[in-house]
């Protein structure tokens, strides 16, 4: 495999960041982004203000505004536009190729994880799904971070995790693509959740309780489907909650917050939130919850917040006053 040039399909903050790390890792990187004028701006000042105001991009990417041949291809745009994006793409281009996928969110209507989709729209493809803690602005910088690469074949895995780490950008190599998928879409339902314990002020004590019962209803999730709890003491399990779970930094704890103050989604959206995957991953991981019949009394409180068809007070009553049993 050859994995000296890099695409990166999304400039948003995320594309913008893992264009940036695969530069900072050695990489020739083509940022690809939707417009020529965007790509031209992108070029003439080496930034992406859009997406990552005051950042300086490295002198290896160059933005464009269409995919040409690279050796690894990042798709990195929101998980609900990743059918698009490959259905209007040349899928020769990807033939052979690994493709990491590194939205976080399961499909509205398929219920599908994004390898899922990458299968059903490029089967020729290699997937790889990048997830763990990492938000844009700290990889951009080039402060340390560490996420899970999860690939089917070992020594695929490692080769690129290798390709793509830098100085400050370790990623470690896994194979549970599924238990990896889940627990980055499924954070986002449990942020929402703790940011909206913050937004109705229930306490610090409330939203570690949550984190600790997400966690084992994530378990429950990842091994209905096929996957290992264990990848869930990882960086993409247990490092993604720890950190999507417990800062305003996080777009989709910002929104809970808002829930949580008792605003309404179509309000919240409609004040121009940033993109928060858990508003359309919560009635997806609802559906997948009930078809699996795994008991996720959390996944479905958030659900209900986001849909507007409860309110806080009243999921609260109904948490606590569920059966009390054994903890695990
Ligand atoms: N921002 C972050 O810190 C992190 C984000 N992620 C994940 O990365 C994914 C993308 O998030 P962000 O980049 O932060 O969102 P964003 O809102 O900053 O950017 C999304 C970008 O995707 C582009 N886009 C949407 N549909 C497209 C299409 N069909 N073709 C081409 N471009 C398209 C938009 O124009 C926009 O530039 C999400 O699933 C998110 O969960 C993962 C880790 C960290
Ligand atoms: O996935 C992320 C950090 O790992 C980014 O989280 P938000 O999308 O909630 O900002």
């Amino acid at each position: 495999m050859r994995l000296e040039t890099v695409a990166v399909i999304g400039g948003g903050a995320w594309g913008t960041a893992l264009a940036q790390a695969a530069a900072m890792a050695g990489r020739s990187v083509a940022l690809v982004v939707r417009t020529n004028r965007q790509a031209e701006a992108i070029n003439a000042t080496h930034m992406n203000e859009a997406a990552l105001p005051g950042q300086v991009l490295s002198g290896r990417i160059v933005a464009m505004s269409q995919l040409a041949q690279a050796d690894i291809i990042v798709l990195a745009v929101p998980a609900q536009s990743t059918r698009t994006l490959l259905n209007d793409l040349d899928p020769a281009l990807l033939a052979g190729k690994p493709v990491v996928l590194s939205a976080k969110g399961l499909e509205t209507g398929t219920l599908a994880r994004q390898s899922e989709i990458l299968r059903d729209m490029a089967p020729e493809a290699l997937g790889f799904v990048l997830s763990g803690p990492s938000f844009a602005v700290d990889v951009a910088a080039g402060r340390p971070t560490a996420v899970t690469l999860a690939g089917d074949d070992a020594s695929e895995t490692s080769a690129l995790a290798l390709a793509l780490a830098g100085p400050s950008f370790r990623p470690y190599a896994a194979d549970d693509r599924i238990g990896v998928e889940i627990a980055g879409a499924l954070k986002n339902v449990y942020a929402l959740a703790c940011g909206a314990v913050e937004g109705a002020n229930l306490g610090a004590s409330a939203r570690a309780a949550l984190i600790a019962r997400g966690y084992a209803e994530m378990a429950r999730m990842v091994t209905a489907m096929g996957g290992s709890a264990h990848t869930l003491t990882g960086l993409a399990g247990l490092g993604d909650l720890a950190l999507t779970c417990t800062s305003v930094q996080s777009r989709n704890y910002q929104f809970g917050m808002a829930l949580g103050a008792g605003r309404q989604t179509a309000e919240v959206l409609a004040s121009g939130a940033k993109l928060a995957e858990g508003v359309a991953t919560a009635p997806v991981a609802a559906a997948l919850a009930k078809s699996l019949n795994v008991d996720a009394p959390l996944i479905d409180a958030v659900d209900a917040v986001v849909a507007g068809t409860s309110d806080i007070a009243s999921i609260v009553a109904g948490l606590m006053s569920r059966p009390l049993k054994r903890e695990i």
